[in-house]
């Protein structure tokens, strides 16, 4: 917009504001030369680089046949890349990165799956990809630079990885779906260029198309902006239509949406607003505005009074007067077609609004004002994608239209260099060559600085903002908000958890990260990021290497916690779970597959060892004895948390098992939150036993093997079928799924019950197969399983687990939750359907005072059943 760069800073590159949303991540990997380590994850919510798509593969053909063919019914060749938007002043890009969905099926999965009759077979014609959709734009001027863009990263042959360009393979009639003016004008360049042909899709089709999408597929896609105020509000499918659909771009488009499919354009003259909204868009560039002074004159008529030259005033703030007016007659347009068509909520699309919180403040004030409260504007996080949304959905097998809300997981890399932050000296895109961004980022760290925080911009209450005092600073604010949309992470295997009592209900975030909130968590993580990045450097074996993307990494994530001190919403609607998520997809994303491992490692091993030892006095206890000392266990070794600031400290005065000692001896009842009673007197209850526990499992060593593993344990020797949920991804020195396995089958080496039930749930081979003996003819036991979250966080969101999980929890009548971040960050407050036992040690003062009124190291036991 006119505003932004009234500065005399050098034109940033479009790279640099526009390519919001580019992921070089791909080539990162490529460039290392090696596949992530969490290829061996089976579920993978943000997997580095495309591959093909084993699932539900199958030999077709006898099994006699030298050559069978391999069919993967869930690989399709076909699926289209990329759409695109050729408007007046932007051309704007949609595609899509196809990556893994489920690199392997190990035994446990496959045992699990049979289990709990997973079935993946396909249940749609066609299924969609796992894969991540990529938003991205460019000038319409500079043409040559999306056209090289396209061309470097092969989108228009399905991308760098399709078998159709491994092979060299040149399809002669690629056909590309694009909308807007621009995919008329420049269809023949595109044929030239790329060899490609344009269908053009019809605007109107695409914005509705576009726009209906966002507001069923993304979770607080919409949100009010009041003076100053983002307000995420999830709209109910129930209740979305009729609705005014407000587009400006280089001219404006209002349209009545009645449904998908169903519009009437209302209003809306190109020609009229195309002059005023062209006045602004000119003003870009102040000395190339060649504005005669009529237009001023007519426009501004105060300033002929003042008996001034043009040159005596400031243009920000002659772009500021023509954005206001420009903005406020918007409002005033929609609103007037509101009522006539008695619409109650307008959505404004386009990107001249890109999230400028001044021209959404003005359009609101107008909105709010004109209709007396009535009608209300909403804005869009993707609003100026809307035509490339539509006309990426106008292909017949993207499947996207199945995709809901909890399939879709928003990520933001640092992949490209970030909005919001300046670059100094030349910038990094030769799109023609392969870039390594994150390699470039190595060398040139040092020469790319986070953005420089800004305190909040004052309002007028008028539904503006006040005019900034010196040249840049209030909307330079604006400039960096360019970045407010990541990468959209298409993963099919995520659902809802089918015992949440009310999805639509659900805020998986115990305490709003409001400002003086952030403030505390921006200290927490930057304090831990030294201690973190050593951590993780160490895990890669400390080379070079690793030290160089140990410092980008602490750079990128510094970066991303700037951009958030600045504008919290700026990553949409953002709570404490999805900040510590950040933290881990940011280590991923600069290849740290797993920081903690060693330490995960050794105190695995140590807890190993005195396993025996504490499962011979937990046997040597009656039942209502070892309940209780059962729980302490858990609460007491829940202290191994390496997130900790607290407990990181102790951990140097002290080995393993004098931390655990000393940390049982302090439970002294009654705990903080202490329901233990009510739990007791619900599993002592004989002839109401429960069926089958999901039991949430937090960190390595201790954690698991001391305090949840045993607790698993006397479920099971009550004939209480036992599934463990574990991360799907390494977070801080959680256990994941894959480790589980091997801890299980270490600690059944020791006890019977244990293995029984693992052989049961398949975990590990019948080890007694074939051996004479009286273990043979022990009665059969209930299945210990282990099944993956789907998360890759410490703290777990319930409306999008892993299938696996989802299917498990079918049968489940007690589900329990162990650890901070998942009891009490998030869920501390959710409802479910079935008899809920949260159980955590607080390990941080300011939470435990905040939450509870109490200390660090209080105990919650909290015990939620049903009836
Ligand atoms: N970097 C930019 N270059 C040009 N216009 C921009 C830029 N950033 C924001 N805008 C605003 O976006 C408007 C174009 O919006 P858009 O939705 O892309 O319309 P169109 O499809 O007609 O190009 C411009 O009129 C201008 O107000
Ligand atoms: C990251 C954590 C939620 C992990 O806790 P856990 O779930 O392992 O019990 C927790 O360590 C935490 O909130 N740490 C930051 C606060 C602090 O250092 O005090
Ligand atoms: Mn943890």
């Amino acid at each position: 917009m006119a505003a932004n760069n009234s500065g005399s800073e050098p034109p940033i590159p479009e790279d640099d504001e526009g390519l919001g949303g580019v992921t070089h991540e791909e080539e990162a990997a490529e460039a290392k030369g090696k596949a992530p380590a969490a290829s061996t994850t089976t579920m993978n919510r943000s997997g580095s680089r495309p591959q093909l798509d084993l699932s539900g593969a199958a030999i077709h053909g006898t099994l006699e046949d030298r050559n069978p063919t391999i069919l993967l019914p869930n690989q399709s060749d076909d699926i289209s890349h990329l759409a695109l938007d050729i408007g007046g002043s932007l051309i704007k890009l949609v595609y899509f990165s196809r990556h893994a969905d489920q690199p392997t099926e190990d035994k446990r999965k496959l045992s699990t799956k049979r289990r709990l009759e997973i079935f993946t077979g396909a249940r749609r014609s066609y299924p969609v990809l796992g894969g991540r959709l990529h938003f991205v734009k460019f000038e319409t001027g500079k043409l040559n630079e999306c056209l090289d863009f396209i061309s470097s990263k092969q989108l228009h042959r399905g991308g760098v990885d399709s078998p159709s360009w491994r092979s060299g393979a040149q399809p002669d009639n690629i056909v590309i779906k694009a909308t807007g003016g621009g995919a008329f004008k420049y269809a023949d360049l595109f044929k030239e260029r790329l060899g490609v042909s344009l269908e053009k899709e019809d605007e109107m089709d695409c914005l509705v198309a576009g726009a209906n999408f966002l507001l069923k597929a993304i979770r607080h896609e919409a949100f009010t902006h009041m003076d100053g105020q983002k307000e995420y509000v999830q709209i109910d499918q129930n209740d979305l239509f009729p609705y005014l659909l407000v587009n400006v771009g280089s001219g404006v488009s209002i349209i009545k949406v009645d449904g998908h499919g169903k519009f009437q354009r209302v209003s809306g003259d190109n020609s009229t607003i195309d002059m005023l909204v062209g006045d602004i868009y000119g003003g870009l560039d102040y000395s190339k505005i060649g504005l005669s002074a009529s237009t001023i004159a007519s426009s501004f008529g105060k300033t002929i009074s003042d008996n001034k030259e043009l040159s005596d005033y400031r243009p920000e703030d002659i772009s500021l007067s023509l954005l206001r007016m420009i903005s406020y007659n918007i409002g005033q347009i929609s609103y007037l077609n509101a009522l006539r068509y008695g619409l109650k909520r307008i959505f404004f699309g386009g990107f001249f609004i890109r999230g400028h919180a001044y021209t959404m403040d003005t359009i609101s004030f107008a909105v709010h004002f004109w209709s007396k409260g009535e009608a209300k504007a909403m804005f869009l996080r993707h609003e100026g994608f809307l035509g490339a949304l539509g006309a990426f959905m106008s292909y017949e097998k993207h499947g996207l239209d199945d995709l809901s809300a909890h399939h879709l997981v928003e990520r933001f890399p640092m992949g490209a260099p970030y909005v919001g932050g300046k670059i100094h000296g030349p910038p990094l895109g030769d799109l023609n060559e392969k870039i390594s961004w994150m390699e470039k980022f190595v060398q040139k760290g040092t020469q790319i600085t986070a953005p420089v925080p800004m305190g909040a911009p004052a309002t007028t209450g008028m539904g503006g903002f006040e005019r900034p005092t010196s040249k840049g600073d209030i909307l330079r604010s604006d400039a960096s908000a360019a970045l407010n949309v990541g990468v959209l992470h298409l993963v099919p295997s995520l659902d809802v958890f089918p015992l949440l009592e009310d999805p639509k209900t659900y805020e998986p975030n115990t305490i709003d990260l409001d400002h003086d909130e952030f403030k505390y968590w921006f200290t927490i993580l930057s304090d831990h990021l030294p201690d973190l990045v050593e951590k993780a450097v160490a895990s890669e074996g400390g080379t070079d290497d690793a030290k160089r993307r140990g410092d980008a990494f602490a750079h990128a994530f510094s970066a991303h916690l700037a951009r958030l001190t600045e504008e919290p919403a700026a990553y949409g609607k953002f709570g404490l779970a999805n900040l510590l998520e950040l933290r881990e997809e940011c280590l991923r994303e600069f290849q740290f597959f797993d920081a903690y491992v060693s330490i995960k490692q050794r105190e695995n091993e140590a807890s190993l060892a005195v396993l025996p030892d504490l499962l011979m006095e937990l046997d040597s206890m009656d039942e209502e004895d070892r309940l209780l000392a059962l729980i302490e266990g858990v609460l007491a070794a829940n202290i191994f948390d390496w997130g900790s600031k607290a407990c990181v400290d102790l951990y140097n005065q002290g080995t393993i098992i004098e931390i655990y000692r000393m940390s049982r001896k302090k439970m002294q009842r009654p705990w903080r939150i202490d329901n233990f009673d009510t739990f007791k007197s619900r599993m002592l209850k004989k002839d109401q036993p429960y069926k089958r526990a999901l039991i949430s499992v937090d960190n390595a060593g201790a954690d698991v093997v001391l305090g949840m593993l045993p607790l698993a344990r006397e479920f099971l020797r009550r004939g209480v079928e036992v599934v463990l949920v574990a991360n799907s991804l390494p977070a801080l020195n959680d256990i994941t799924a894959n480790e589980l396995p091997e801890i299980v089958a270490e600690a059944a080496k020791h006890c019977g019950i244990l293995r029984k039930a693992a052989e049961a749930g398949g975990l590990i081979v019948d080890a007694m197969a074939g051996i004479q003996g009286d273990a043979k003819d022990e009665p059969a036991s209930v299945p210990l399983m282990v099944v993956e979250n789907g998360c890759g966080s410490p703290c777990i969101d319930f409306r999008q687990v892993s299938s696996e999980l989802a299917a498990a929890a079918k049968d489940a009548d007690l589900l329990i939750l162990e650890g901070m971040g998942r009891s009490l960050h998030t869920n501390l407050n959710a409802r479910f359907k079935c008899d809920a036992l949260k159980l955590a040690m607080v390990k941080n003062q300011r939470l435990a005072e905040k939450l509870f009124n109490g200390n660090i190291y209080d105990c919650i036991c909290k015990f939620e059943p049903v009836s």
